[in-house]
């Protein structure tokens, strides 16, 4: 805000006489006391001040730049001051300093008198500045004023549009209105119509099929009907969200208003702060500026023009804001009312749509069951006709399962039977071939074998020997040997198991199998017994043997046999039995001795016994019951192991020790309840140790008795056993005692000689094949031998 002297505007020289002596004077005064105040400091009065009483200015000698104060009564007493000319008349000299005093007295008036009017001009000027600069400042305010009202009234024309706009809107909303009433009002009449209509078709159309076409061509066009009805309707329902913006766009616009309402009323506030400095600035120069005052006058009645306007924009703001309210009160009131007609077409149209449901589905369900009812009727007539038939079919279906059970019955019976007779035809074939059997087998040359490529083998091939004969040539002899069969270097561990696999079967039937492989050291007893396993086509005849039993024993569970089987692995060396399976490994050597296999005093481990049946019980043995052949190699893996660490512990040479395993099977039938128990022994026998292989050139002799002496025991306790002697050798020995029931019983026993064809040890050979000979032919002495001079086909017939 500028300052009030600033604002001052300067004092006019134009105005009348009054003022201006009145300002003239009052200036005089002023600028009396600024010099009074200048001078003060100095210590000089002023010349009137000197000179006042006397009508005198005193005027100082030597300054005539300095300004003296005159007052108008001095001026005119100067003026017309003259010279006492009565006094002077001749005073010349006197009347000059009276003249000069004068002039220079006037001198100085004149002096002041521009001075005063420099001041007045400066003055002049200073207030024509001012007054430009106010005019200036009322042209700006009366700028801004005009650009306000400009825009109000462009506000104000805007809101006139709008409310145009929205008057015509609802215009065009109640006529949309309107005419959606009446549609409704069509519609609901269409639909009455159309109910009726439906009703009388469905009337109708149990009636007459034709007219219920017709009817469904009606129902279709006020399918048609309500389709566009409800098109209709989301149509009024999208205006009707239109509406809602152009209402929230309306209320902004309002808000905008507000808005510039409220700069406006802050302007306005502004206007009225420059007016009331205004007014106090003309209030000061109210005489000399009537034109500003006009204006003033002027502003002032525009404001009030301009306030009357707002007034005038408030009120049509109010009544707008009225109309806009009545507006969205109608528009809800619409809404609601549309809302409330949706609801009702939306329920009318459920209901239309499942009366017409209804109405079709039982439509379709009285067709379908009518269709039923025909179909249902043919049936019956059918089922009529058939049930007769099928009477008679049943009769005869009944017939033909009594026959079937019959024969079931009967083929049950006869495959039992069958099963009887082949067990025994099994057994007579095998007691034909012999109770105790000789298979000689020979192993191929190994690079560790001796030097030389003397064929000391031969293999006869007359028709009576023929896989049946060996010669052995020694020293230039032939030795010739008939077995059962004999196997030569070229047979494969599965050419040798097919020939036993029968023996093996008979351990299912019941029956006590054993088969033992006798022959020296490295003459392949182990290959042939026990093999590789872990290589298939090399795995021996133990591991091949409890494959089959497991496949046959599983395929016979189809004729109601069960099998529970056991196992138990144990190993004699030097007259201590080792049980194989033991997890114990340190209670598993026994060096308890014993007398006929039967300890003598207190309980004793692995005492060996028989039972009136003749099997062949050893006491604490570990027993293992089996499910499968994957259990039975883990535990031969086991007895391997046992085996071996054994060897090391006890520094045991491995041909001295004899490996005997035994499975126990136990079957019983569900459908015959029939039951056997059979066992199968299978025996890797020691061979004897060679005593020096690389000394043999110097003892050949000693070494080769040695050897022989060891088979021969060996071969007497199985000859002796096999021959039913009185007097076995070696009777104590824990190996006779357990080969006993073998050889002994009614077991069937199967022997192989295994024979190494290594020059080197053809004594040996010679020895092992004259041994074994004799073990074959120690059954001429046993009852078969005496029946077999019957006919094969007579015997065969018995059975
Ligand atoms: N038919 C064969 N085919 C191939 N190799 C064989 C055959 N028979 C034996 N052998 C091999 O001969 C060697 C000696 O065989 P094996 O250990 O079975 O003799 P053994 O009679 O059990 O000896 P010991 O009495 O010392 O235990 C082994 O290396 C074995 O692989």
């Amino acid at each position: 805000m500028a300052s009030r002297t600033e604002n001052r505007p300067p004092r006019s020289l134009s105005n009348k006489k009054g003022g201006a002596e009145e300002a003239f004077s009052d200036k005089r005064r002023r600028t009396g006391t600024e010099r009074t105040e200048r001078q003060g400091g100095r210590g000089r009065a002023p010349l009137g001040a000197l000179k006042a009483d006397a009508n005198e200015v005193a005027i100082v000698e030597g300054s005539e730049c300095s300004v003296v104060e005159f007052t108008k009564e001095k001026v005119e007493a100067l003026l017309n001051e003259k010279t006492n000319t009565k006094e002077n008349r001749y005073d010349n000299k006197r009347k000059t300093e009276q003249m000069g005093d004068l002039i220079k007295r006037l001198k100085l008036c004149v002096r002041w008198c521009m001075k005063v009017e420099e001041g007045h001009v400066q003055e002049k000027e200073k207030l024509q500045t001012d007054l430009e600069s106010a005019e200036k400042k009322l042209l700006d305010t009366e700028n801004k004023m005009e650009i306000k009202i400009a825009e109000l009234d462009e506000t104000i024309s805007n809101l006139k549009a709008i409310i145009s706009s929205l008057e015509e809107r609802i215009v065009r909303e109640e006529s949309d209105k309107m005419e959606a009433i009446a549609s409704y009002k069509k519609e609901q009449e269409a639909r009455s119509a159309a109910e009726q209509m439906q009703a009388s078709v469905s009337t109708e159309l149990e009636k007459v099929r034709e007219e219920k076409s017709a009817a469904e061509r009606k129902v279709i066009s006020n399918e048609d009907l309500l389709k566009r009805a409800q098109e209709y309707n989301m149509s009024l329902q999208q205006f009707n969200t239109r509406l809602q913006s152009d209402v929230e766009t309306s209320n902004e616009a309002i808000k905008r208003v507000e808005m510039e309402k409220a700069t406006i009323v802050e302007t306005l506030s502004n206007v009225r702060g420059h007016n009331k400095a205004l007014q106090d600035q003309l209030a000061s120069f109210r005489v000399s500026l009537d034109e500003v005052t006009k204006q003033k006058e002027m502003l002032v009645n525009e404001l009030k023009c301009v306030r009357e306007e707002l007034k005038q924009t408030r009120d049509d703001r109010d009544r707008l804001q009225l109309q806009v309210q009545t507006l969205a009160a109608k528009v809800e009131k619409y809404g609601e009312s549309t809302a409330k007609s949706c609801a009702q077409l939306d329920t009318l149209t459920i209901k239309t749509n499942a009366l017409e449901e209804t109405c079709s589905s039982q439509r379709d369900q009285i067709y379908m069951l009518q269709q039923q009812l025909i179909a249902e009727k043919e049936k019956l007539k059918m089922a009529d006709l058939s049930a007769s038939e099928t009477r008679t079919v049943f009769e005869d279906q009944r017939r033909i399962v009594g026959e079937l059970q019959e024969r079931l019955a009967e083929k049950e019976f006869q495959v039992i039977e069958g099963e009887k007779l082949r067990k025994k035809l099994h057994n007579t074939i095998l007691e034909l071939k012999g109770n105790i059997r000789v298979f000689c087998r020979v192993r191929p040359l190994l690079p560790d074998d001796g030097p030389g490529t003397d064929m000391v083998l031969s293999y006869p091939m007359s028709t009576e020997a023929l896989g049946r004969g060996i010669e052995l040539v020694q020293s230039g002899q032939k030795y010739p040997f008939t077995f059962d069969k004999v196997f030569n270097h070229e047979a494969s561990q599965q050419d040798v198991f097919v020939e036993i696999s029968q023996l093996v079967q008979s351990a299912l039937d019941g029956y006590k199998v054993c088969i033992f492989a006798y022959g020296q050291t490295g003459s392949g007893k182990t290959y042939t017994m026990m093999g590789r396993p872990d290589a298939p086509d090399l795995k021996g005849l133990i591991p091949r043997s409890l494959e089959q039993i497991f496949q046959i024993s599983q395929s016979l569970r189809d004729q109601g046999w069960n099998y529970k089987m056991q196992v138990s692995v144990l190993e004699i060396y030097n007259e201590t039995i080792r049980d194989l399976l033991s997890s114990n490994r340190s209670s598993g050597f026994d060096s308890t001795r014993t007398e006929n296999g039967v300890s003598v005093s207190g309980k004793q481990p692995y005492t060996i016994k028989h039972d009136v049946n003749g099997n062949t019980h050893v006491s604490d043995l570990t027993i293992v019951d089996v499910c499968s052949a994957n259990e039975i190699s883990s535990l031969l893996q086991q007895a391997a192991q046992s085996r071996s660490v054994g060897r090391t512990h006890m520094n045991e040479q491995s041909s001295r020790s004899h490996f005997v395993f035994t499975l126990r099977i136990c079957g019983f039938n569900e459908n015959t309840e029939q039951q056997v128990q059979g066992v199968l022994n299978l025996i890797d026998l020691a061979g004897s140790e060679r005593l020096s292989r690389s000394g043999a050139t110097g003892d050949r002799l000693k070494e080769t008795q040695a050897i022989n002496k060891s088979l021969s025991s060996l071969s007497d306790v199985i000859f002796a056993l096999a021959k039913k002697e009185e007097h076995v050798p070696f009777r104590n020995s824990k190996l006779t005692y357990l080969l006993q029931p073998c050889l002994g019983g009614d077991s069937k026993t199967l022997m192989f000689v295994n024979i190494s064809p290594d020059p080197s040890s053809t004594g040996e050979s010679l020895c092992s094949l004259r041994f074994a000979a004799r073990v074959n032919a120690c059954e001429i002495g046993i009852p078969r031998r005496q029946t077999s001079a019957r006919p094969l086909d007579s015997r065969l017939s018995s059975c």
